[in-house]
């Protein structure tokens, strides 16, 4: 292990071994006690079908469940949102994750009109065609738009998926999914929330599917491993201290450090991070 390895875990706050149980309690009673500090009326959040979304809203909706217990009409609430892009392939799953969360209400927003009003527009305006990896981050930044649009309007806070496998490698869109209010699974790895799911007995299929971003058109259902050319095992051993080929933490590194930018807020003038 050397110290960069160190150094990367501890400020993405991974520990090498958890707790589940602990785990789930100390982030449903953060979420709780956040909302009644800001005086918001819960969490809303687009729900995939894929294992981060899941356990952020079962998070979620058993914190609000609780603040309602014990608060007579406090009316707190869980928003799933599914954000298809036309009709997604895996939808059964995504409706197995709201079954599974109990989800206090469900809306769907489907993002393609918008997604091409934009993409047209650019192409319009510029003469150029915007590639299919960029229109995916377009998909990304719409359904971030929709979730603030939805929490604005109902006094919600958007919630985010960023956790420390998917922080390490900077693997989601700027403003995008990588935009949100409050981020519940902040610092666990990707094999640390299936322990998570796995004690809140969720249903196996949905955390033992292929993560995938699933944003290009001509690539769908890419697995994240295949367009990262890195394993989620490897990124999770990488962030549990445990050892790792050079080669591959040498790769893990390059790409952690040519991605700090989203790891920091804009850059100004007082900022020394990029100069290392
Ligand atoms: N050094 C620097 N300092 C400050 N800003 C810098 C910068 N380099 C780029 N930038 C800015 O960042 C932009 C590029 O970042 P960004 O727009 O995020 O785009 P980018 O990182 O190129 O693409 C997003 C990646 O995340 C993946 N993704 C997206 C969404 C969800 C998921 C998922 O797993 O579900 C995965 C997606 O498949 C793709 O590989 C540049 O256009 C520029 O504006
Ligand atoms: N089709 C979709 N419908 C609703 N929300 C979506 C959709 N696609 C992406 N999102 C949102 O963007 C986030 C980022 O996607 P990401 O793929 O990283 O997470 P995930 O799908 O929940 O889990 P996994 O990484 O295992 O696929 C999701 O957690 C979800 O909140
Ligand atoms: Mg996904």
């Amino acid at each position: 292990m050397t110290n960069k390895q160190r150094e990367i875990a501890n400020a993405l706050k991974v520990k090498p071994t958890i707790d589940a149980g602990s785990e789930i309690r100390e982030r449903v009673d953060f979420l709780k006690k956040y909302l009644l500090h800001t005086g918001a009326k819960g969490y809303v959040l687009g729900q995939s079908g894929g294992q981060d979304s899941t356990l952020a809203g079962k998070l979620a909706q058993l914190a609000v469940n609780e603040l309602n217990a014990e608060h007579e009409g406090g009316g707190y609430s869980y928003m799933a949102v599914r954000l298809p892009y036309g009709v997604q392939s895996d939808e059964e799953d995504a409706q197995d994750a709201i079954r599974f969360i109990g989800a206090t209400r469900v809306v769907t927003v489907n993002v393609k009109a918008a997604v091409e009003a934009s993409v047209r527009a650019f192409e319009e305006a510029t003469g150029e065609k915007l590639s299919d990896f960029l229109r995916g981050n377009v998909k990304a930044r719409e359904r971030m738009k929709v979730q603030y649009d939805l929490g604005a309007h109902y006094r919600l806070l958007v919630l985010g998926t960023d956790h420390a496998a998917e922080a390490i490698t900077g693997f989601y869109t700027k403003h995008g999914d990588g935009a949100c209010d409050v981020a519940p699974i902040y610092g666990l790895n990707k094999r640390q929330g299936k322990a998570l799911l796995q004690a809140l007995d969720c249903p196996p299929h949905l955390y033992t599917k292929k993560p995938t971003a699933d944003l290009e058109d001509d690539k769908p259902g890419l697995p994240d491993e295949d367009a990262l050319g890195q394993t989620y095992e490897q990124l999770d051993d990488y962030l549990e201290l445990k050892s790792v080929p050079e080669d591959v933490a040498r790769k893990i590194e390059e790409r952690y450090d040519r991605t700090e930018h989203k790891r920091q807020g804009p850059v100004t003038v007082y900022d020394e991070w990029w100069k290392a």
